[in-house]
């Protein structure tokens, strides 16, 4: 089976090209293919599949022709990646699967509309922020408040007040389960210039990652939450994490992020290990 390993602002991928919707993709495979030591190592798989050979709900009757199928380093299932979208959508161009231009992506949060050349950064229209107020998280025994914004996948963001660098983020958040049932994507952000944030961020079911799309659109939410004590301000934010550098616009309606995608191999995984990897 081919792949293609990807990255956007180093959150990287193993791509799976599955047109037809024939990979019996399970968790235990998803794990050994992100495993840094047995598999391929990534923070997640993007599987591309034809919408209308999805299998998921409501995603057929769209008029997007892709679904991406976006699976967690762990092999859990995820509403939405951002960064994944952006590496996807670069994929199917250079794969001569899409053209260049401006069309609909389906995902499990929903269309979303990329933007982007034969060459260069991949803007997403990541969709309306739901703002759901404020929310907490500890690390290491602090205590972090931050702001609850759904992305389509959940987010808590806190905004900090030394670097982000200083963190010890090598242990999941602990959060209340009741205030976020489905888990949680932890940001820790700090203000550095006007309308300029540094970030990191602990990802549900892949650890701490090197960027987060969804979770820097989240991040410029609670940074617009502060910066009016109510409703998000209006505006373009830059957002510097670990792996590169990221735009968000938030326009009011929806929210907008820019940045690059990185195609970096094709290779072919070998049968016989992909069997022993399905089976965990
Ligand atoms: N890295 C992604 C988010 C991936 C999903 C997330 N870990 C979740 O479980 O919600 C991004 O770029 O948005």
């Amino acid at each position: 089976m081919r792949f293609v390993k990807g990255h956007g602002t180093e959150n990287d991928f193993v791509i799976l090209p599955d047109p037809d919707g024939s990979l019996e993709l399970t968790p235990e495979m998803v794990a050994r293919l992100c495993d840094r030591r047995a598999g391929i190592g990534a923070d997640g798989v993007l599987r591309v599949v034809r919408a209308k050979a999805a299998g998921v709900p409501g995603v057929a009757d769209t008029d997007a022709e892709w679904f991406m199928d976006y699976r967690n380093a762990d092999g859990s299932v995820a509403e939405m990646c951002g960064n994944g979208v952006r590496v996807f959508a670069r994929y199917l161009v250079e794969a001569g699967l899409a053209a260049p231009g401006e069309w609909d992506l389906a995902t499990r949060a929903g269309l979303r509309r990329v933007v982007l050349g034969a060459t260069g950064d991949v803007r997403v229209d990541m969709g309306a922020p739901r703002h759901l107020g404020a929310g907490e998280a500890s690390v290491g025994g602090e205590t972090f408040t931050g702001e609850r914004v759904s992305m389509g996948n959940p987010h808590l963001a806190c905004r900090v007040d030394a670097p982000v660098a200083a963190l010890d983020l090598t242990r999941a958040p602990d959060f209340d389960p009741a205030v976020f049932p489905e888990g949680v994507n932890v940001e820790f952000f700090r203000q550095v210039g006007d309308r300029h944030l540094e970030m990191r961020v602990y990802e549900r079911g892949s650890g701490e990652t090197r960027s987060c799309g969804t979770g820097t659109v989240a991040a410029a939410v609670a940074a617009a939450v502060g910066e009016t004590g109510g409703a998000p301000s209006r505006g373009e934010w830059t957002v510097d994490v670990p792996g590169g550098r990221l735009t968000v616009l938030l326009d009011g309606e929806t929210s907008h992020l820019c940045g690059p995608a990185v195609l970096v191999a094709d290779g072919e995984l070998r049968p016989e290990w992909l069997v022993s990897a399905s089976d965990g």
